[in-house]
């Protein structure tokens, strides 16, 4: 069957209305396997739970993590005129370049943990609008790049990471949490990469600017997403419902990622059931972003990239516990007595 798709908003809210549960049996299956295998109850902590969960998603007894995809998203960002980042909004393009030679960090960890690459430059040319000023998307803008990330989805990818490169991204990700959760912009501003006291309060006044100027609309995640996001945020979102439409298990990452992941949860309850924390970044409000979304990182390092490093790096623990959950022996093949 092929994928349904969406040309608005409010399509593309009705298939997050529809979106799949995991496979009953396979939770079931899998969750008998685990309390067959040849460790004491519980031995593998997280893992157990983690391998199970992919069964769920995978639809199958013992799931495989053979074909990790990593998509990255690049969009630039009119509120990057502001100095709200400690870098000009040329990186953006130039990364994308950076990317495209194999010259990122993600590029190496995607190697490392076995994952495909692929990088999508959202129109890097067409800022959004200064959220201060406007939306920062029209509808048709904000649909396109939804469906952008929609379409990058490979239905044969066993895992999905999805990451962003998106100079001033950190401060739309905080008007975005700041919009969904409540609370003051200085509760979710951080220094991004690396601004200095003064850049902190430039970015949380123009988040500040940015929640008085859409408050009418604020009440509507895909509004939130529209007016105060930018084109790689959408374009994540709509890879992870994608993702959760073709029932394949996402990790999160940073603080950016982790918005776009918000606006699906406050649009739909349960959307994100079907994604795990990879890991929670050093950028200061993540570790409430992710408290606000019930997410418990697999990983902390202290990484404050985005990219999808952290999420490509906990790949990792999960083909850890997938490889764990199907390839032991349980007491019976092994001849191991049980306690
Ligand atoms: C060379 C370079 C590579 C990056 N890779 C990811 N980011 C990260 O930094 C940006 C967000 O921080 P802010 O909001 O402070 O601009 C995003 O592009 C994010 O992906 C990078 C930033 C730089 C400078
Ligand atoms: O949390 C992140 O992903 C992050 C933090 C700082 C800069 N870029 C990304």
């Amino acid at each position: 069957m092929p994928a349904p798709t969406f040309d608005s908003l409010s399509a593309f809210r009705a298939l997050l209305d529809a979106l799949p549960a995991p496979d009953a049996e396979a939770l079931k299956a899998a969750s008998a396997r685990n309390g067959m295998l040849t460790k004491p109850p519980g031995a593998l902590g997280r893992l157990e739970e983690l391998a199970i969960w992919v069964a769920g998603w995978q639809g199958r007894e013992k799931p495989v993590l053979e074909r990790p995809q990593v998509l990255i998203f690049a969009g630039n960002h009119g509120i990057a005129a502001r100095g709200v980042s400690a870098f000009p909004a040329e990186v953006t393009v130039q990364m994308v370049a950076n990317f495209r030679a194999g010259g990122a960090a993600i590029n190496q960890l995607a190697k490392c943990f076995g994952a495909t690459m692929a990088v999508h430059a959202l129109e890097l040319d067409r800022p959004t609008a200064d959220f201060t000023q406007q939306p920062a998307m029209s509808e048709a803008e904000a649909v396109a790049a939804l469906r952008t990330g929609w379409d990058a989805v490979d239905p044969a990818a066993d895992l999905v990471v999805v990451g962003e490169m998106g100079i001033a991204n950190t401060t739309a990700a905080a008007a975005i949490a700041a919009a969904l959760f409540g609370g003051a912009a200085e509760d979710w501003v951080g220094r991004g990469t690396g601004v200095d006291n003064h850049g902190l309060k430039r970015k949380a006044q123009v988040v500040t600017e940015g929640l008085a100027r859409h408050t009418g609309l604020l009440g509507d995640p895909l509004q939130v997403l529209r007016c105060l996001g930018g084109r790689e945020i959408a374009a994540m979102s709509g890879a992870m419902a994608r993702a959760r439409a073709e029932r394949i298990p996402v990790v999160l990452d940073g603080f950016i990622a982790c918005a776009a992941a918000a606006v699906l949860h406050r649009a739909a309850p349960g959307a994100l059931d079907h994604a795990v924390a990879g890991h929670q970044s050093a950028e200061g409000a993540h570790g409430r972003l992710l408290a606000a979304l019930g997410k418990e990182p697999l990983l902390a390092l202290g990484l404050r990239l985005g990219e999808g490093s952290g999420a490509a790096l906990a790949i990792g623990v999960l083909k850890g516990a997938v490889a764990c959950h199907s390839g032991m022996a349980t007491f019976a093949e092994a001849g191991v007595s049980e306690g």
